[in-house]
C-alpha cells in the first residue's frame, strides 16, 4: 500500500522527505520484528523509548519511520504529535478497517469483564454466530484460541487480529477493554457497535491518578461509541444502572442507553433473585419480554454479569429464548469461582478476586452459604496499586475465621514488604503470614475439617508465580488438589 495512503486517515502530519513513491506492506511498533518494507513506528513506552531503536528498524528493513522527534536515519520521517494515538487509525487504515464490517462488543469495568466476555460469547455460539473474543485469559477465534500478554493488547495487534477474525466471517468480535487500554489509545481505531460497563471500584491507582482519572478513562469507551467512523449505524451503551457511576457514563455517550440492575428501575432487571450454593434464579423482565433464568454461577455478582451480557444480546437482537438456554448452560469461567474437587468433605474454591470489591463481594457469597469455618488465601500483586493491600486484608479478616497472606505475583518488589504493607495497622489477630503461597494452600487445606470452605483468591486461571521478572509454573487449582489428595491418604 502507497504510504501516503496510509497516511491519509491523520488529520495532520509533517514529513522529512518525499514520500509520494513510498510503498509499505507491513505496520511495525518493535525494531525486532521489522521486515523490509516496513513503516516503523517509535513508541515512547513506559520501560524504553522506541526512537531509540530506529537503526535497528531501518537495518531490518524499514522504509520510513513514524515518530514524534526529529531523528537523524536514512529514510523518510512522519512527524506526529502522538505516535499512540495515530497508530491506532494507521493500523485501522492498513488492514482496511476491520471493525466497520465486524461488529464489535466492548466490556469495561473493573470487575467482571472476562466473565461477561464469554457470557456473551456462549449466548453469541448458541445463537449460531461465530465469535472472536480477546481478553485476560487468551485470545479466540472460534474454537481456536491464542495467549495474550495484555487484556487489551496494542493496537496494531488489535487491528490484525480483527482483520483474522473478518477474513474468517467472524459474526460477533468481543472484547474487554481495559482502563490502561482506554488510556493508551489502544482502541481508538476500534469501532464498537455494543459498548458495556460492567461497575468502578478501587484498582490500578498505580497508573491513574486518583478514581477520577480512572473513571474518566472508562468513559472514553462510552465517549468513543459510534464517533470514530460516523457510519450511521445503531450503537449501544450498557450500563449497570445500579452503580453510582451510572451517571458519568451516559452523559459520556450520544447513542442508545440500555440499563441493568436490580434495585434501581432499569430496562433489564432481575426480580425474584434466589441464590443457592450450586445455583442461581431469577426472573428478567426486558423490554422484549421476560425469562427466567437458571444458571449454574454462583452470587450476586454474577446476576449482575448475566444481565451485562443480556442487556448486550438483546440489543444486538438476540432472541430472549436463546439467551435463557446460553445462561442455562454456561458451566462458569476458568478461574472464577471455581471449585477444587478432590472428593473432599470441605470446599476449595479458588477465584481471580484481586481487588477489594471483588474480594468483599465474593466473600459474601461464600458467608452466605457457610455451615463452618472460612478460610481465606490471599495476597496482592507486586508492582501494583499498593492501596488496596491494606484494604484487601481488611476485607479477607472482616468475613474469615481464619487468613493466610501470602504471595500473588511479588514481580519485582520484595514479598515481605508487600505482606507488611497488607496488615500495617490490623488488631485483629486471626491471620498468619506465609510467603509462600504453596505452603500457605497447603496449610490451609491442611487445617479444613467436613463443611469448611478454603477461599484461594487472586490468581485464578494464572499459571505462573512472577517473581523477579521469571514466571514460575504455578497453579492454585493443580496445588490445591494435591494438597488435597495428600491430607485424603
Ligand atoms: C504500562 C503498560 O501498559 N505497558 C505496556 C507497554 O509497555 P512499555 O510501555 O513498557 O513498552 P516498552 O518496552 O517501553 O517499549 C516501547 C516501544 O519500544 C519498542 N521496542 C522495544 C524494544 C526494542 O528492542 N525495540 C523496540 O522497538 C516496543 O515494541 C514498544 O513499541 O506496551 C506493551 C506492548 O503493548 C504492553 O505489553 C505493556 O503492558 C505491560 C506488560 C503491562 O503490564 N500492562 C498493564 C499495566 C496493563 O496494561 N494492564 C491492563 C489490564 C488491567 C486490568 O484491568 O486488569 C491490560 O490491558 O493488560
Ligand atoms: N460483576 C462483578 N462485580 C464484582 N465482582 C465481580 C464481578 N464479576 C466478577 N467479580 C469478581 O472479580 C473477579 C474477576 O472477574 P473477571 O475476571 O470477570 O473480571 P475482570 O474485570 O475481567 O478482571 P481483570 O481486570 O483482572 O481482567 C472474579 O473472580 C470475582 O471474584
Ligand atoms: N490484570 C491485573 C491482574 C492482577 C492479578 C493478580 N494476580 C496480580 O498479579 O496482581 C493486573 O495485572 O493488575
Ligand atoms: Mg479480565
Amino acid at each position: 500500500m502507497k504510504l501516503l495512503e496510509i497516511l491519509s486517515v491523520l488529520p495532520f502530519y509533517e514529513t522529512t522527505a518525499s514520500i509520494e513513491n513510498v510503498e509499505i506492506n507491513n505496520i511495525e511498533v518493535d525494531s525486532r520484528k521489522v521486515t523490509d518494507g516496513s513503516l516503523f513506528i517509535c513508541i515512547n513506552g513506559f520501560t524504553v523509548d522506541g526512537h531509540d531503536f530506529i537503526s535497528q528498524a531501518v537495518d531490518n528493513g524499514a522504509k520510513a519511520i513514524l515518530a514524534e522527534k526529529n531523528v537523524d536515519t536514512s529514510v523518510p520521517t512522519i512527524l506526529v504529535a502522538d505516535s499512540s494515538r495515530a497508530i491506532a487509525v494507521i493500523a485501522a487504515k492498513f488492514y482496511n478497517f476491520p471493525t466497520k464490517k465486524l461488529p464489535l462488543v466492548g466490556v469495561t469495568g473493573t470487575n467482571g469483564k472476562t466473565t461477561v466476555t464469554y457470557l456473551l460469547e456462549s449466548i453469541f455460539n448458541q445463537n449460531d454466530m461465530k465469535t472472536g473474543v480477546i481478553g485476560t485469559i487468551q485470545m479466540k477465534i472460534g474454537p481456536d484460541s491464542y495467549p495474550v500478554s495484555n487484556t487489551t493488547p496494542d493496537a496494531l495487534f488489535l487491528q490484525k487480529t480483527f482483520r483474522q477474525m473478518a477474513n474468517v466471517n467472524v459474526d460477533k468480535a468481543i472484547m474487554e477493554v481495559s482502563s490502561h487500554a482506554l488510556d493508551m489509545g489502544r482502541v481508538y481505531g476500534c469501532d464498537f457497535d455494543i459498548a458495556v460497563f460492567t461497575n468502578l471500584s478501587q484498582d490500578h491507582l498505580d497508573y491513574h491518578k486518583n478514581m477520577d482519572d480512572y473513571r474518566h478513562a472508562k468513559s472514553l469507551l462510552f465517549a468513543q461509541l459510534g464517533n470514530t467512523y460516523n457510519d450511521g449505524h445503531k450503537k449501544y451503551a450498557v450500563i449497570n444502572e445500579d452503580d453510582p457511576n451510572n451517571g458519568v457514563l451516559k452523559r459520556s455517550t450520544a447513542q442508545h442507553v440500555v440499563t441493568y440492575g436490580c434495585v434501581n428501575d432499569a430496562q433489564v432487571m432481575a426480580i425474584d433473585i434466589n441464590l443457592e450454593v450450586t445455583k442461581t434464579s431469577f426472573r428478567m423482565n426486558t423490554p422484549v419480554g421476560s425469562i427466567q433464568v437458571d444458571s449454574q454461577l454462583i452470587g450476586m455478582f454474577n446476576v449482575y454479569n448475566m444481565l451485562a451480557a443480556s442487556a448486550a444480546a438483546i440489543s444486538a437482537n438476540v432472541p430472549l429464548q436463546v439467551i435463557k438456554d446460553a445462561l442455562g448452560d454456561i458451566k462458569g469461567v476458568s478461574g472464577r469461582f471455581e471449585p477444587v474437587d478432590g472428593d473432599q468433605n470441605f470446599a476449595a474454591i479458588v477465584d481471580y478476586a484481586h481487588t477489594p470489591d471483588s474480594l468483599e463481594n465474593v466473600l459474601q457469597t461464600i458467608k452466605g452459604f457457610a455451615k463452618q469455618k472460612v478460610y481465606v488465601i490471599v495476597g496482592c500483586g507486586g508492582d501494583r496499586d499498593k492501596t488496596k493491600r491494606p484494604l484487601m486484608a481488611s476485607i479477607a479478616l472482616e468475613y474469615a475465621d481464619q487468613v493466610f497472606f501470602t504471595s500473588d505475583n511479588p514481580r519485582t518488589e520484595d514479598p515481605k514488604s508487600i505482606l507488611d504493607d497488607m496488615i500495617e495497622g490490623i488488631e485483629e489477630s486471626h491471620y498468619e503470614v506465609i510467603e509462600d503461597r504453596r505452603e500457605a494452600i497447603f496449610h490451609a487445606v491442611s487445617l479444613a475439617e467436613e463443611d469448611d470452605i478454603i477461599l484461594i483468591a487472586g490468581k485464578g486461571h494464572e499459571t505462573y508465580q512472577e517473581i523477579g521478572n521469571i514466571r514460575y509454573d504455578f497453579d492454585d487449582r493443580e496445588v490445591a488438589k494435591e494438597a488435597i489428595k495428600i491430607k485424603e491418604k
